[in-house]
Order: structure tokens, then sequence, then C-alpha cells
């Protein structure tokens, strides 16, 4: 195993992510950051630099556990103190299992403003990949608004509420096309056919392939925002990975993608080798407004340039959810590559997913609670024992009996709280996360829930109000897929169930970047006392300031 290390200035620079000129947040001058890649067992150690100027830094390596090292985590109030401008920190971390990872930023909306870049690890030497194949890109997809990140914060906490509206593009690997369209001349949208030079910032970058051959296409999603669905025309896509960890290989003509996601799909080139192909990236879940995504998957030995006499794949209907449980039902593990799940459970916490209000504000609550990170980051009080770091009430387990999910709440108002879930160590803890109606009537949306520190067993997905009665004996204890994240459907409940054997403080949450800053979100606990040597730069402000070797000067 080696050590790679990484020396990264962050700061905003001027970019066209989608031929429209922005500011985005880059490292060492690149959007999307760089690539890390590095091989299961390999020690990352990433020297940062924040050139922000005016603002603090963190960096969440996401879906990476950070086994032993939970102040690595990169959240910002939970395992670590932001990076001040100018200051150095080094993330030092273990990368234990191979998959396709991404980072992000995980301070206010860094993300939204650009903050990202993937991190693939490959299998340890000498070790295989359960599949085969010849070649393999890396595609990471985001979208992106044209207004900034702080008028779009600022609009979150208004009253009245402004909401940041649909994105005017997706993105895939930094780049999309907000003014014209690669595929105008099929449909009869008013769009104009985009003449982008090649090496302008939003030119698409094609997948250049061998005819019959097998690729291995590496698929991230960091959205703020959108749930997408990925299309190939006329090629199958085979699903092998889902979030670090082999599913049973299933073949799909799309497949869907949450916030937080990520996949492995094969594909074959076994179509026409005298045309290209599109890859099409659509908006589902809630009402586009923003047109689909697209690149060029270019058969050798044709030129990139040449687009496709077919058009683009069409994708479902973004409102037909029919489709969409199919496809996220169609994910399992792969059983002989991924632990079993414990058989029983030791604590099982509801979590009621509600939009709300306090004060006249609009937020998301979970159990009517909604989450406001307090200034000392958890992971540095909690071990400290420190009091008045945050709310010393543990937050509910469950909500009323009497909660008509499919209305909005009789009663919408909520409050602010930073309190922990304490979790027993070394126990298995179901979470059942619940979805309800939003404030609006016949409104229930999308939420991908992401949790730290941990892969979790899906154990099933169902309608309306989960019951003990009737859902237990449905959940899946033979070959649910691991993943870090999991969906809730509209008026329906995800169960899932992890061991906690990670000391640290883990934050578990909605991906959407805007419903994260409303409060959606939940703060776990476990082994505190287990944990050793935090860095003082992790904890070097707030109340534990005073702890560090310099009293946090
Ligand atoms: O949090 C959200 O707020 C809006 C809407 O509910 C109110 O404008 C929306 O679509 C969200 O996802």
């Amino acid at each position: 195993a080696k050590t790679r290390h990484f020396r990264w200035d962050v700061g905003y620079m001027f970019w066209s992510p989608d031929c429209v000129e922005n500011v985005v947040m880059a490292i060492n001058g690149q959007f999307p950051g760089p690539t890390i890649r590095a091989r299961a067992g390999d020690t990352i150690v990433v020297h940062l630099h924040n050139k922000l100027h005016t603002e603090g830094l963190v960096i969440h390596w996401h879906g990476i556990r950070q086994l032993e090292t939970p102040w690595a985590d990169g959240t910002a109030s939970i395992s670590q103190c932001v990076i001040n401008p100018e200051e150095p920190f080094v993330y030092r971390f273990k990368v234990d299992k191979a998959g396709t990872y991404f980072y992000h930023g995980h301070y206010g909306m860094q993300r939204s403003a650009g903050l990202y870049g993937s991190l693939i690890v490959d299998v340890a030497e000498g070790e295989k990949e359960p599949f085969h194949y010849d070649g393999e890109f890396n595609l990471l997809l985001s979208d992106w608004w044209h207004q900034s990140v702080h008028e779009q914060e600022v609009g979150l906490s208004s009253n009245p509420f402004r909401w940041i509206g649909e994105p005017q593009s997706v993105l895939i690997n930094g780049r999309g096309q907000y003014n014209c369209s690669l595929a105008a001349h099929f449909n009869n949208s008013t769009s104009k056919l985009c003449k982008i030079k090649g090496d302008a910032q939003c030119s698409p970058h094609a997948l250049r392939v061998l005819p019959n051959k097998t690729y291995r296409l590496r698929i991230a999603s960091t959205t703020s925002l959108n749930s997408l669905n990925l299309a190939i025309g006329n090629h199958k896509m085979v699903v092998v990975e889902a979030d670090g960890n082999y599913v049973d290989p299933v073949a799909v003509e799309n497949m869907d993608i949450y916030s937080g996601e990520s996949y492995s799909v094969l594909i074959t080139t076994d179509q026409s080798p005298s045309m290209n192909y599109w890859v099409s990236l659509s908006v589902r879940g809630r009402k586009p407004n923003t047109p689909p995504g697209l690149t060029i998957l270019n058969y050798y030995p044709n030129v990139p340039a040449k687009l496709p006499i077919l058009p683009p794949p069409v994708s479902p209907l973004w409102n037909n959810y029919t489709h969409s449980k199919s496809f996220t039902n169609k994910i399992l593990a792969l059983e002989s590559k991924t632990p079993k799940p414990p058989t029983r459970f030791n604590r099982r916490i509801y979590l009621l997913n509600t939009q709300t209000k306090i004060n006249g504000f609009t937020k998301w609550s979970i159990n009517n609670i909604s989450l406001v990170l307090p200034s000392t980051p958890y992971l540095g009080s909690m071990k400290h024992n420190l009091k008045g770091a945050f709310d010393p009430k543990s937050p509910p387990e469950r909500f009323s009996h009497h909660y008509d999910v499919m209305k909005p709440a009789a009663n919408p108002n909520s409050t602010h709280g930073s309190g922990v879930y304490v979790l027993e160590f070394n126990t298995t803890i179901d979470i059942i996360l619940q979805n309800a109606n939003a404030l609006a009537e016949n409104v229930s949306e999308i939420h991908p829930w992401h949790l730290h520190g941990h892969d979790f067993w899906v154990l099933g997905y169902g309608e309306g109000k989960f019951s003990e009665k009737n859902d237990e004996k449905k959940l899946n204890l033979k070959n649910p897929p691991y993943r870090n994240t999991a969906v809730i459907f509209p008026y329906g409940w995800t169960a899932l169930r992890f061991v906690t054997d990670n000391p640290g403080v883990w934050a578990f949450h909605c991906h959407i970047e805007p419903h994260l800053h409303m409060g959606m979100g939940v703060i776990f606990a476990e082994g505190v006392n287990r944990v050793k040597n935090i860095p003082d730069a992790a904890i070097g402000c707030g109340l534990t300031a005073k702890l560090t070797k310099n009293n946090g000067l």
C-alpha cells in the first residue's frame, strides 16, 4: 500500500461550465477538482490551502468510512472546525475499499458552488474485480445555477422564502450547454445548435471507444437538487457497483441516479461502428425545467464531432415513479462479495421527514426538529465531555402514530435543534425513513439520504406509513444492497440497518444541498470515548479551542 500526497489550493475563479461565465470554486485552478486515484489500502494525504480569502472551508470524502480517522470526514461543525482563509489543513485517511467515490465541500452550500471532484479506488494490487472490462470512463454528474450560491442561501433563509428553482443546466464532468443544444436539429424546440469550439470550457468530452469492447462507466452524482436518469442510445448498461459495493449484475435500458449515489455500469460497444451515439442525462422526480445534458459515445474511427443520426434516447417521464421504483428495486447485493446484515436489530429509530415552518421561515424537519449545527464541532465537544456545546436532550425516536403522512401537517410549526442520537457501540441500528406530504397539498418529494462513516443495508422500500405488523416481514435480509445513500420515494418509507462499529460523530442527512441547509439531517454518535488523537487543527475553534496546545491560536 502506498501513501499518496496531494497539494491543493482552493479558490474562486471565473469559469463557464455551461457556456455562460460564472464564478466557481476551483481546486488548483481546475473545475471539477482533480481526480484522486488510489488502490484499496492506500493512504491519501491532501495538503489543503484555503485561498477563498473570506470564507471557511472543509472537504468531505463521500463514501469513505474514515475508519479510525473520524476527524478527517470533512463535515463543518460535526467532525472538525472550518479551515480559515490562508490556513493549511491536512486530510489523512485510508481508502480501504475499492469503488467509485467523490469528494465535495460540506460547509454551507459550497458543494453547489462547484467544490467537488472524483475519487476512484482500484482493487488492491494482485486482486481482481468480479467482472471484466477493457477500458473505463468517469462521469461526475452535477447541476448548475447561474445565481450565486450566496444569493441562493439568502433566499432560502429569507421570509418570504425564495426557492432556488430548477437548475439552468446539468453537467457531465463539469460541462453543459445552456444556450444551445447538441441535438437541436432533432427536437422542435427553439434551441439552436451548439457551435462550441473544441477547447471551450463547456465543450462536451466525448467518450472515445473501440468497437466490440467492454467499458466500465463510473458514474457519481453530486447534484445539489436533481435526481437524474442516464441513457445511452442503442446501448444497454449492466449495473455492477453501487456506492463502492458490488451488486448482482443487472441489465437496464436507462438508470436513475440520485444525489450522493455512485454506480459502475458496463457497456459493450457492439453497435454499428459507422456511427456515434448519444449519452443523455435528464431530470427526474421534479418537474424539469432543465434540458437534458448530452455528450457523445464516439466509436473509432469516427470523429467525435460527428453527431449521431438518431435522436437522443427518450427518458422516462419525470414523474413516472413506477419506473424509478422498479430500477431501485433491481439493485441487489452481489452476495459472494457483500457482508450479510445481522438478522435482528437492537434499536429502531423512526425518522419522519416533513417540510415545516419556524417563525414563518420555511424549513425541513426530522421528527419535528430542524437541524442547526453548533459552533463547536461535536466530535471534539463529545470526546471532551464539554457541556453547553449542543442540545443535551436526545431527539425523538419516533413520531405520533396518528400523524397522517398523506396530508400537509395539521400544525406545520417545528423547532430548531442540535441534539445527538447517541448510539451504543457495536449494536445494530434500524432506521425507518418515513416520507410525508410537504407544506403544499399533494406534494411529497424525493429525498436521497446519505450516511457518513458507514455503509448500511437497504432492507426495503414501501408505500405509505411503515407498519411493523405488515411491513416487517417484507424486509430483505437475504441480499439487501449495501450502500451509503438511499432514497425515500414520495409518500413512502425506506428501511435501513447498520452496525455502530466506527467510533465517531456522523451526519445522516438529505443530500439535496438546499434541504440540508434548511435543517434536513440528524447527528449520530457512537463509541466517541474510543476516538484517539484528534489533531489540534480539527478542534481549534469554539469551546474546544482552549484544549489545544496553543489554545487555538
Ligand atoms: O424545499 C423546497 O421548497 C420548494 C417548495 O416546496 C416551496 O417553494 C421545493 O420545491 C423544495 O424542495
